[in-house]
């Protein structure tokens, strides 16, 4: 699924033991020390940090406050040893173990009616936690799933009773495998499957390695090599309710299991499952190299056109599974790459639907996202969730400046304004589950063994050990290149170390069915290469072995390291660096990883590597060798807290707890409400004298990139029309618009009242003749203004100045849009540093420009002044005002409308956009197609009345 899965922590199929509070321990040294020392469990009087850790901790949690959450000053509890913040935090989100569950008052579903305290919690992944296998008539037959054992870690966590939620899982069963014939042998039936795989993608590896020489057993019967193409099963109808059955109660919690088919799941019907790894294709063909960086060179296009389909439909089958399944107040955390469009899909079978979703892999920059045909649907499928998490912050970025750049769409570090809603967007460095791994790596019986066989087999050696999958991405050829180097440049380390390199098979569905092994066959020649230059008949100082490692033998290899290297060039996250850190808890031995992995940002006290510069990681080998104990032990220290503190328990956590907080700030109850258009047209019906004051661009018109083209159609002209030929209404456009452009569009509707300019100019209805509000004012400024704007508009491609007879406009739509941002921000203060000190004029941003104009008049004023003329005393002033805007300028006009005691059902100030948006105006609707809607709500209405 994603990088997390080159964990080799597998599912046991066992319940967890109760896990108390792995996050607490690392607090102090001496704790640590306790800890360190492989004892399962601290001394009663160690096992509550201090104050004085408290910041550390902080500093491990992105995101998080100490002094926003610490309310330990204000509680009102029997004073017991002030907590500190951070175990605070720990204690009201759970994560102590203690189950208590979250406050009240810091609970962010007690502020939304529609979110409980304790509730039911779905969570949707590609592929449920087991593999399953089918024997017609009997009872399906549950394998551990390898791999993501990070998330399913997670799952386990959120079922457990460490936590309120009542969790359900949604995943695809995976490709169904059939029972083998257990008349064959095992053996037999493993070298059948294994004919069917490519000759050099056998256990021993293309170069023969001498598995005699191998220091850990290697029982290839316990993962035998599966067929993905098996094709044709068919399942009936209660066969697949017998695996629901099965499936109902797990560690997991209860699994729901989705069926990819093509046929539709009528009662009583058989689905026949064939080729059953298309499913996979689009996903981890399209999406996977993408987001690691990695195109294709041109196709046709056919292929992906049906891998789309596919992927689609399976996202499809997600929804119809999830909302079949769905309660009012649930809260949906959907994960990874398959799932794209998941999000939108529910959205639009249950609008109000609470919904997050967390990218396990990179996210890449947008040069690189623009390269996907698809790319518009995968990021408007995404953006239907309520947050989106990633595991870094450049991975965060990233989606946001797709989100301006692909989408158009407003963003920032803090989320993304689609579609009217606010999708916020943050960062949640997934964890492990630091116990079980260190029960497993330490508590279990014959271990010692293992970990004592193989350190007697490299005696007198240092070790390397690199334990990676074998997909391109994972670096391991400029690892070994980098190994030789090594040798090449530092003899003095020839025939005293040993890289001990395990790779298990690829999970990407493109590499797994390259016939040539590309991979596979490049890192057999390096290894062959190097131990030819610098081994010997009796050693050979790379030990390669393709092939999948007991948890045991993984645990072992990661204790005995004296190095842990990794030199991964894209990586979401790296878990194999997170357990080996566990592992070293008496060694302390360096970690070396690759600053292209998303755990460097959180494993600060690695030795980072940029892993294409060779000689710098053959450098960085030697560092890591020649370590003084003390050095390692302090970055150990380092890192070890890190691990404890921040593991998938507290990651779970964290991520359903800001998504609640996301959910009830942008409450719709706080939030800009939806114009009541019943309430609208019913005073409109009533009232005898209106006014109605309409901004242009952004409310009459869509935004397009050239001003020029925004014109109003035939639809706005006509309802606008009718609007004016009704003699009770007086309807103005007042705009930020010259009167060439007002006049040359509107001038020909007699009845329209025009304001040009921001209130620069007056047109009256009926008449031909403006007036001039600026004539007076000296013009001075406008020279200066030109000068910065020219040179801003140089050193900005696609920035340009749109003169008009008063207001000056700079433009930056066409430009990067983050770097037009940059510049209008240094233009503006560059203005407000100069010209605006000298002259009285105001510098204001617009959307994507930067408009400056004299402050004697304003939409404010022209909104005053019309309201005066029309009357603003009871009995006399208008009984319907609508005013319509949709940017900052048009604020002054909502705000001038609060000044006049007028009835509150009579007046209303409407905002064109998302209902999140910082405004003065009592409602909002949407976008312009909205505003026309509504007014030929009213124009008929008109008519009626007639
Ligand atoms: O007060 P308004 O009627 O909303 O006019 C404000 C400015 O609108 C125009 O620019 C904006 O709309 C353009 C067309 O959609 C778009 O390309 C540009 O990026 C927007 O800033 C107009 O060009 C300005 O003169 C108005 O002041």
């Amino acid at each position: 699924m994603s990088d997390e899965g080159n964990s080799a922590h597998v599912p046991d199929g066992q319940p967890d033991p109760v896990i108390v509070g792995p996050g607490l321990k690392a607090f102090k040294e001496e704790a640590y020390q306790e800890a360190t020392n492989a004892t399962p469990s601290l001394p009663a009087d160690k096992k509550n940090p201090t104050d004085d850790d408290a910041p550390s901790y902080f500093a491990n949690i992105p995101g998080v406050k100490a002094e926003a959450l610490d309310t330990t000053q204000t509680r009102s509890q029997p004073r017991r040893r002030k907590m500190s913040s951070g175990e605070e935090l720990l204690r009201r989100l759970s994560l102590t173990g203690d189950a208590s569950p979250i406050l009240p008052e810091l609970d962010p579903r007690s502020q939304h009616p529609g979110l409980k305290l304790s509730g039911r919690l779905i969570s949707a992944a590609f592929c449920i936690p087991y593999k399953v296998q089918h024997k017609a008539g009997s009872d399906w037959e549950l394998k551990p799933r390898s791999g993501t054992s990070a998330l399913f870690d997670s799952f386990k966590h959120l079922a457990s009773k460490e936590t309120q939620w009542s969790h359900t899982l949604v995943g695809w069963t995976g490709e169904v495998e059939p029972i083998l014939d257990t008349k064959i042998p095992l053996q037999q039936a493993v070298a059948n499957a294994a004919a069917k795989l490519p000759t050099n993608a056998t256990a021993a590896g293309p170069m023969g390695i001498n598995k005699a020489a191998a220091p850990i057993p290697v029982n290839v019967s316990q993962h035998p090599p599966s067929n993905p193409l098996i094709d044709g099963i068919s399942v009936e109808k209660a066969e697949r309710e017998r695996l629901d059955q099965q499936l109902a109660s797990s560690q997991y919690g209860r699994i729901l299991p989705v069926w990819l088919s093509d046929e539709s799941e009528e009662p009583h019907d058989s689905i026949l499952l064939k080729d059953q790894g298309r499913w996979r294709r689009y996903a981890e063909r399209e999406l996977y190299p993408l987001l690691h960086y990695k195109q294709h060179g041109p196709t046709d296009g056919r292929s992906e056109q049906r891998w789309w389909a596919d992927y689609t439909r399976l996202n499809q089958l997600f929804a119809d599974r999830i909302a079949a399944d769905y309660q009012e107040g649930d809260v949906v955390w959907i994960h990874d790459y398959h799932l794209f469009l998941l999000p939108s899909l529910l959205r639009q079978r249950i609008p109000n639907i609470y919904i997050g979703f967390y990218l396990h892999s990179p996210f890449p920059s947008s040069e690189f996202v623009r390269c996907l045909a698809k790319r518009k649907e995968v990021l408007t499928g995404v953006l239907g969730a309520n947050m989106i998490g990633f595991q870094t912050f450049s991975y965060s970025r990233h989606f946001s400046s797709c989100c301006t750049r692909v989408l158009g769409f407003e963003s920032n570090s803090a989320g993304v304004d689609a579609y009217g809603a606010h999708v916020a967007v943050d960062v949640f460095p997934i964890g492990i589950d630091a116990q079980a791994i260190q029960k497993a790596a330490f508590g279990e019986p014959g271990l010692e063994k293992t970990v004592e066989g193989i350190r007697k087999l490299y005696a007198g050696k240092k070790i390397i050990v690199g334990r990676d999958r074998l997909d391109s991405v994972r670096g391991v050829a400029q690892k070994l290149q980098a190994f030789e180097i090594f040798l090449e440049r530092y003899p003095e380390w020839r025939e005293k170390v040993v890289l001990i390199q395990v790779t298990s098979p690829t999970s990407v569905e493109e590499e797994k069915e390259d016939p040539e092994n590309k991979i596979a066959g490049q890192i057999a020649n390096l290894v062959s290469t190097i131990n030819g230059r610098f081994g010997s008949l009796s050693f050979s100082p790379v030990q390669y072995y393709p092939q999948y490692l007991s948890q045991q033998e993984y645990f072992a290899l990661l204790r005995v390291a004296d190095v842990g290297l990794i030199t991964t060039v894209r990586d979401g996250m790296n878990t194999t660096s997170l357990e080996y850190i566990v592992c070293q808890q008496n060694n302390h031995s360096p970690l070396i990883l690759s600053e292209f992995s998303g755990t460097a940002g959180t494993l600060p006290s690695a030795l980072h590597i940029n892993p294409w510069d060779l000689v710098g990681v053959a450098g960085a080998i030697d560092k890591a060798l020649k370590m003084p104990v003390d050095q390692r032990k302090d970055q150990h220290l380092k890192l070890y807290k890190h691990v404890i503190t921040n593991t998938i328990s507290t990651w779970s956590l964290m991520f359903l707890h800001r998504l609640l907080t996301n959910l009830s700030s942008f409450d719709q109850s706080v939030a800009t409400p939806a114009l009541d258009r019943g309430k609208l047209l019913k005073q409109y019906r009533k009232a005898r004298k209106r006014l109605f004051m309409f901004d242009y661009d952004g409310t009459l018109t869509p935004i397009v990139k050239d001003p020029q083209a925004a014109i109003p159609s035939d639809r706005v002209l006509r309802t606008l029309k009718t609007l004016s030929a009704d003699p009770r209404n007086a309807v103005w456009i007042i705009s930020g618009r010259d009167q060439a452009f007002l006049d040359e569009w509107m001038g020909h509707l007699p009845e329209l009242g025009l304001s040009a300019e921001h209130g620069c100019f007056i047109r009256q209805p009926r008449s031909e003749d403006w007036e001039n509000l600026a004539e007076r004012s000296d013009m001075g400024w406008q020279k200066e203004v030109i000068e910065v704007f020219q040179h801003y508009t140089e050193r900005t491609q696609g920035s340009f100045i749109e003169r008009k007879r008063v207001a000056l406009t700079w433009h930056y739509r066409r430009a990067d849009p983050e770097y037009g941002a940059f510049q209008a921000r240094e233009c503006r203060k560059a203005l407000e540093d100069t010209v605006a000190k000298k002259w009285n004029v105001e510098v204001m941003a617009g959307k994507a420009n930067l408009e400056v104009r004299p402050t004697f008049v304003n939409k404010g004023f022209i909104a005053t002044r019309l309201v005066n003329e029309y009357g603003s005393e009871p009995g006399d002033a208008p009984e319907f005002i609508l005013c319509l805007g949709d940017d900052f300028t048009d604020e002054d006009m909502f705000r001038a409308l609060q000044k006049f005691n007028l009835p509150q059902d009579h007046v209303y100030s409407v905002t064109v956009g998302a209902s999140s948006k910082q405004t003065d105006a009592s409602w909002h609707l949407l976008e312009p197609a909205d505003v026309i809607g509504t007014l030929q709500m009213l124009n008929s209405t008109s008519y009626q009345d007639r």
